[in-house]
Order: structure tokens, then sequence, then C-alpha cells
């Protein structure tokens, strides 16, 4: 047996299992790569929102990227939810001791979670100036929604135009690659996310489906995208390789509970295929 590519997530529990690590870790395993995780927080969530969070101390979330990294070893990492400023401070310091980041070789995905697709608040409003300092500057790439560039650049985007100026303006905080994300975009009939290195835009575009059935889809996006990275691809490979996986996993989204559902890459397991709507896997 051989062993393959290995990727951590540092990001917060979600009971429910729609979003959140256990997003993360089902993706990991359907893009055929070991997942490790570093949590930083256990919510109390279910379908239909936040009730309750619980952060993990700091010097925690700092020794369990440090432990995976220095054994199991990892080819990429991301970050989810990561609630607080210590605890980003806390990351920060570890990812540059074992080489995650731009101060290693180690890709890292910034996936910058503020909140809840029900609006429930994931991280506290001081910690907006520590992702901009200590985060986005490490980064190989940020993926941030509409609601997330709002909050770091307070630029409201409602056209695609906007879409371009908000990468400009995030780049400016000093990742090597934005990705911001078109799910929001609620007026325009597709997804297109926005991928900018500080010179040229691609765009990825793909359909919108008329689902509510959409937790999680960021975490799915970017833990695919983390994945291609272990795998060794480049970031316009990784992020068009994680564009059609969300897409496929936007399709087979399903219902839990009374609220909204999770996106879900059970599409890649042809014992679910009972589960799936007829004509929902292509290709
Ligand atoms: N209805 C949809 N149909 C198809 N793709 C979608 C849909 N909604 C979101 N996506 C895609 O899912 C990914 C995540 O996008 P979005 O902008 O919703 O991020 P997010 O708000 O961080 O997600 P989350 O729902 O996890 O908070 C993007 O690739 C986006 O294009
Ligand atoms: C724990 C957690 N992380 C991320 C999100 C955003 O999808 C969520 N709802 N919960």
């Amino acid at each position: 047996m051989r062993t393959p590519p290995r990727t951590l997530t540092i990001a917060g529990s979600d009971s429910g299992g729609c979003a959140g690590l256990q997003a993360d870790l089902r993706t990991f395993f359907a893009c055929g790569v070991h997942g490790t995780t570093a949590v930083t927080a256990v919510t109390v969530q279910n379908s239909l929102g936040v009730t309750g969070v619980h952060t993990i101390p700091p010097e925690v979330v700092a020794a369990q990227v440090e432990s995976v990294v220095t054994d199991i070893g990892v080819q990429a990492a991301k970050t989810g939810m990561l609630a607080t400023a210590e605890i980003i401070a806390a990351v920060a310091g570890a990812c540059d001791r074992v080489g995650i980041g731009r101060a290693g070789d180690i890709p890292f995905v910034v996936d910058p979670v503020a909140a809840s697709m029900h609006g429930d608040p994931l991280l506290h409003e001081a910690a907006l100036d520590s992702y901009r300092t200590e985060l986005f500057p490490r980064a190989t790439l940020i993926t941030p929604n509409l609601d997330e560039v709002r909050l770091f650049t307070g630029l409201d985007v409602t056209t695609r135009a906007q879409q371009r100026d908000a990468a400009k303006a995030l780049f400016d905080h000093g990742p090597q690659w934005v990705l911001v994300k078109g799910g929001h975009l609620w007026g325009d009939p597709e997804c297109l996310d926005l991928l900018y290195d500080g010179s040229e835009f691609t765009e990825f575009v793909g359909p919108r489906f008329d689902t509510e059935h959409t937790h999680g889809s960021g975490d799915t996006l970017a833990s695919s995208i983390t994945s291609a990275l272990a795998k060794g691809a480049d970031v316009v490979s990784a992020v068009r390789a994680g564009k059609a996986f969300i897409v496929e996993s936007v399709r087979g989204a399903y219902p839990v509970g009374a609220g909204v559902g999770p996106v879900s890459p059970l599409w890649r397991l042809p014992d679910a295929a009972e589960f799936l709507t007829p004509g929902s896997i292509t290709g």
C-alpha cells in the first residue's frame, strides 16, 4: 500500500454534519486524499442554524497543526471557521513553524468563514483585522463569498464587473491568488467564481441550481481545491477541478432536518445511486 497525499483542515465542527470540518473530511475522502484536522471550535448546529459555539484554546489548535504536519506530513492545508483573533494568531504562528503558506512550501487555502449560511456569526468582529494582516499575506489562495467581501473591503458586489473590483481590493491584502465566489450574486443566472493573481482574471462559470440545500458549499469547494493542490496541481487547475467538484456536489445536494441540507460528494460513490435524483450524474 502506498500513502496517499495528505491534507489538513483547520476548522470548526458542525454537529449537523453539513458544513465545517465534516464537509471538509468527506470531500478529502471523495477526492482520494487522507484528510487531517485541527479543530478550532465546536458548534451546536443543525439544519436550522447555529445555537452555540465553544472555541478550543488557541495553543491546542496550534498543537494539532504541528502534531499532524511533523508526523503525517501534508501537501496542502486549508482554513475554515477560525472564530477569534487569538486562534488566527496561533494558526499563523503554527503555519510559519511547519512551512504552511508563503513562508514555506505547503500550499495554503484560506476560506475566511465569517458566518453560517443562516447568517449566524462564526467570527468575532475583532478578528477581521487579523485575517487581513496575519492570514491573507500568508495565503496561496483566499476564497471569500460576497458577504465576506463586504466585511473585508466594504465593497457591495451586485454585478460581475464589481466582482473584479473586489478581487483587486482583496489582492492588495497580500494573498498570492484571490477567488471571489459568486454563489451569492443572486441576480446572475449562472454561478461565476472569479480567480485573480494580480494581473490576470480567470472565470469559472457553472450552472446555478434551483435548490435551497447548499449548506457547506464554500467548505466543499475549498476542500476540493486543497485536495487538487495536494496532488500537485497548479492553482488554476486546482480551482478548475474544485469548480467541477462543487457543481456535481450541489447537483447531488439533499434535504436533512427541517431546514437547509448539505451539498454532497455522494455522487462519487456507486452505492449512493439510489439517493440521487435521476440524471444527477453527468459525464
Ligand atoms: N445554487 C447553486 N448552484 C450551483 N453552484 C452554486 C450554487 N450556490 C453556490 N454555488 C457554488 O458553490 C460554491 C460556494 O459558493 P458561495 O458563494 O455560496 O460560498 P459560501 O457562501 O462560502 O458557501 P456556504 O453556503 O458554505 O456558506 C461556489 O463555487 C459557487 O459558485
Ligand atoms: C463549523 C462551521 N464551519 C463553516 C461553516 C460555513 O459553511 C459552518 N456553517 N459551520
